[in-house]
């Protein structure tokens, strides 16, 4: 099968609406693909550190990237660290990192800096939400740099339930002004409000991209789509209310559009 059969068998199994507007986005000059991680190109696992980009997500994203004109950005939850531990992907893919507080461009060693009063803002949500998670069965919290992440997908519903409503509790009674963001079976706390919707709007001008891909499956996502313009593709990975345009059921059929976007891209001008 060459390339031209292969693109028709990838994109046969996707919705017809959705192959035209990935062959009309594919037209533009300069592209952004801005990707969520968790949910998008990898499944969910127990353990976040076992996630893994599907091998076709990740084909597809090294596909794109390589085409003219092209940036590819992964625009995740995850800490900077963790992300590139599990997207395992080349420097030129812009990383955006804890809901867009932690940028990796086109210069590897920037990192955020906390000033001092953050920081102990840090220790504070540390102190209580290490309480919560050391008490509760199956709980257990993620480090961020800028706050932490309280996952309750192995505990049963009721203590997960409980830990939700007691760090909720708990942490904004010791502290004001948190960023507190509800995802898939985790209660995320940061100690800097940014979201991935600036994060897109900050990538879209540093890549002066004429327009935006952007695929997510989560409600931090949602301020993603809701930073696109016309023009752009919004697509919504799963189950879930969204303002996404298009919708697909889950990382593998994510990877089969990325695929079609990267034949489209790829197809000499005409
Ligand atoms: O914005 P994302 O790239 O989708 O990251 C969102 C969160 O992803 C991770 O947690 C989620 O995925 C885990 C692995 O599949 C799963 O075990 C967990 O239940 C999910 O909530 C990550 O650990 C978080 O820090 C991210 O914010």
């Amino acid at each position: 099968m060459d390339r031209r059969e292969a693109a028709v068998a990838v994109t046969t199994s996707l919705p017809e609406p959705l192959v035209a507007a990935l062959d009309e986005l594919s037209r533009v000059r300069r592209l952004l693909v801005a990707l969520d991680f968790d949910g998008t190109l990898a499944p969910e696992v127990d353990s976040p550190e076992n996630a893994r980009a599907l091998p076709a997500a990740r084909d597809a994203v090294l596909r794109l990237r390589a085409t003219a004109g092209t940036r590819v950005a992964l625009v995740s939850g995850r800490a900077l660290r963790s992300l590139i531990h599990v997207a395992q992907v080349p420097d030129d893919v812009l990383l955006v990192g804890s809901h867009g507080i932690e940028l990796r461009l086109d210069d590897p060693a920037a990192r955020i800096a906390l000033d001092t009063a953050e920081l102990e803002r840090v220790d504070v949500l540390q102190e209580v939400l290490s309480q919560v998670a050391d008490t509760i069965d199956d709980v257990w919290l993620e480090t961020k740099p800028a706050g932490f992440a309280l996952h309750t997908r192995l505990a049963t519903e009721e203590n997960s339930r409980l830990a939700h409503l007691v760090a909720l509790r708990e942490a904004t009674a010791e502290l004001d002004d948190l960023t507190i963001r509800e995802g898939k079976n985790v209660l995320e706390f940061a100690v800097r409000s940014t979201t991935k919707g600036e994060a897109v709007e900050h990538l879209r001008r540093y890549t002066a991209a004429d327009a935006v891909l952007f695929a997510g499956d989560d409600v931090t996502d949602e301020d993603a789509f809701a930073a696109l313009q016309p023009g752009d593709l919004g697509l919504k990975s799963g189950p879930g209310e969204t303002l996404a345009a298009f919708r697909v059921p889950g990382p593998p059929e994510v990877a089969q559009a990325l695929a079609a976007l990267a034949d489209f891209r790829e197809r000499p001008a005409s």
